[in-house]
């Protein structure tokens, strides 16, 4: 039996020392201890398995951390944190107060960059090679990890242009496994694969007319050919591509064959690699789905209605619509600018859009939302799912500035639904034809209405629905919040009946002014409650809204504080920032002595 070698390396040294011929061994074990981590704790999978190769030649080529890697949107790098010490907290990996699912600079020196939204990659190594160069240091090597989706995205394709006309130390790995979290798009897809299939190119490639020295595509699970590429291209100068071949899941049967699902597979059987068996139970829709298959039975009648999706084609279940109107749902690859301007040309044509984009990539496309979907009241339908604390894929990922950013916006309406049947209605609605464009959010994950499917109802736009009368109190919330503002006041109730009352306010724009003017009126305290950050949301709203009309009701705000939260159960963060319906008891009784 050959010795454990993963648990003789703590530090990227350590795998310095041994011979190259026992690299392959160390490779399997990495995997190994990726599938039983991953198997048990969950998170990203079939990325780091297809890079293990890669990631250890880059550190048994490079110096490390002198020598800097960044890695693009950071779910392949499992195998980069546990040989850059931390495999022994690897198990903590996307819990609360453990290892970040993502390279994280206040985790280890060996994250030269903090990464999770994708395509930040190259712009980083090059600011760094810059930063290096201008101080003299002509030792440093700059390698950023991109993978073929990623590479697609404009702002890769923005660094790739400057980085060209630089004569920097830069490298580019581009790790070319034909996938995104879906299969890759586009025509720069179908290029890659074509010099996939041709073999090395001479010359010509796409790289070179941007002034990168070219090489590749070289296999990726060979280690030897990888380390020889390594070491050739770490003394060649200025700007370099290599050009990489590898295969998502590498290494589990299960994840070669069925790349999406294995993209973060949930719990499974490190043995045998399948998936745990579905429990029998029904259970209510996940928002998404609901958003998906709405959008069908919406589009079969209504011929105007298209999708668009960069990139998330399962995820937010724009899956449908590709399925059934392909010609009509658009997967555009990591191009949320492009998403949402694309939208707008084809608003001004008349078509209905539909636009997914979750509510954390939507901030890329901030100057699009505002210049070219408002400014012309294009009625682009936004659909912003995984919106508000998403769990565990920590800071990067939580869609909590939305509401805020959104909401300074002119001509949007902003919409939360409560539930699945108010997404459900709010999108017939919006297909009926708005005058302007709307933004609806929704979380991650399953509602709590099992039936659903109810025949369609218009919801009147600017309507806030009163959902529980009450005395000197009034809680305002918007989205599904609502649930544990209502859990909340059952709590309470039996003590202090009827001094409560609770609406939703679901349009955070137009603000239903009438109702709002009666809820000052009628309750001495309000309380707003939401899935997002307190500065600039429904807290800031009713506030603005007080001081605009002189009322003087103390107003409590109860929203994400002025920090990012980290990773964590959606229940633990909710709790943490202080909208948990625990907290909202709290915050309630805070005012029952008063009142
Ligand atoms: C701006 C942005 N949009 C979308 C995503 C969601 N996302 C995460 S990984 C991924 C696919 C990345 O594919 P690729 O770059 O080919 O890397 P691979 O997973 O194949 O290693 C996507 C779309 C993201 N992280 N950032
Ligand atoms: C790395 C990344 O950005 C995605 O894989 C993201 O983790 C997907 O999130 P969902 O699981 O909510 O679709
Ligand atoms: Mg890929």
């Amino acid at each position: 039996m050959p010795k454990n070698l993963l648990h003789t390396i703590q530090l990227p040294k350590d795998l310095r020392k041994l011979p190259e011929d026992q690299l392959p061994q160390l490779t399997q074990e990495l995997r190994d201890f990726i599938i039983n981590a991953v198997a048990t704790k969950e998170g990203h999978l079939g990325a780091s398995l297809g890079v293990a190769e890669l990631t250890v030649a880059l550190h048994f080529v490079f110096n490390t951390p002198k020598d800097l890697l960044v890695w693009d949107v950071g779910h392949q790098a499992y195998g980069h944190k546990i040989l850059t010490g931390r495999r022994d907290n690897f198990h903590t990996n996307r819990q609360l107060g453990g290892l970040s699912g993502f390279p994280k600079r206040s985790e280890s020196e060996y994250d030269t960059f903090g990464v999770g939204h994708s395509s930040t990659a190259i712009s980083a190594a090059l600011g760094m090679a810059i930063a290096n160069k201008l101080k003299g240091d002509t030792t440093t090597q700059h390698i950023a990890v991109v993978g073929d989706a990623s590479i697609a995205s404009g702002m890769a394709f923005e660094a790739l242009n400057h980085a060209g006309v630089t004569n920097t130390n830069l490298l580019v790995i581009l790790n070319d496994n034909a996938i995104g979290i879906d299969p890759s798009v586009g025509a720069l897809k179908n290029y890659l694969t074509q010099v996939n299939l041709d073999g090395a190119p001479e010359t010509d490639t796409i790289f070179e007319a941007l002034s990168f020295n070219y090489s590749g595509p070289v296999d990726g699970h060979d280690l030897s050919v990888l380390i020889a590429a390594l070491e050739r291209l770490k003394n060649i100068e200025g700007p370099k591509v290599l050009h990489v071949i590898t295969k998502k899941g590498k290494g589990l049967r299960q994840a070669e064959e069925d790349q999406v699902k294995y993209h973060a597979p949930g719990k499974f059987d490190a043995k045998t690699g399948d998936l745990h068996p579905r429990s029998n139970e029904v259970l209510p829709p996940k928002f998404q789905d609901v958003f998906g298959k709405t959008l069908v039975e919406l589009a079969e009648k209504n011929k105007n209605i298209v999708g668009i999706t960069p990139a998330m084609p399962t995820g937010s279940s724009l899956k449908f619509m590709m399925e059934a109107f392909p010609d009509r749902a658009f997967d555009v690859g990591i191009a949320e600018q492009h998403a949402v301007t694309f939208a707008a040309g084809l608003a001004t044509q008349g078509m209905t859009v539909f636009c997914n984009i979750y509510a954390t990539f939507l901030q890329r496309a901030y100057d699009q939302v505002i210049h070219d979907v408002c400014l012309q009241k294009l009625p682009v339908i936004f659909c912003l799912d995984r919106a508000g604390i998403v769990g565990e894929d920590g800071a990067t990922h939580h869609g909590i500035f939305d509401l805020a950013h959104l909401r300074s916006i002119p001509n949007l309406i902003v919409f939360a639904p409560r539930n699945e049947i108010e997404l459900r209605n709010i999108l017939y609605t919006a297909q009926l034809g708005l005058e302007l464009p709307i933004a609806i959010r929704y979380p991650r994950g399953r509602g709590n209405i099992l039936e659903w499917e109810h025949p369609f109802q218009t919801i009147e736009i600017g309507k806030a629905a009163p959902l529980k009368n009450g005395g000197d109190i009034g809680v305002l919330s918007i989205g599904t919040v609502a649930n544990n503002v209502t859990e909340a006041i059952t709590e309470i109730e039996s003590s202090s009946a009827e001094k409560i009352a609770h609406y939703d306010i679901r349009f955070l724009k137009p603000l239903d002014t009438g109702l709002v003017h009666k809820i000052f009126s009628n309750h001495k305290h309000i309380i707003t409650v939401e899935d997002g950050v307190k500065k600039g949301g429904l807290g800031s709203t009713i506030l603005e809204f007080a001081a605009e009309n002189n009322y003087e009701n103390p107003v409590k705000i109860l929203g994400i504080p002025d920090e990012f939260p980290e990773q964590g159960t959606v229940e633990e963060l909710q709790d943490m920032v202080g909208i948990s319906s625990s907290k909202i008891v709290e915050a309630i009784q805070s005012l029952l002595p008063a009142v």
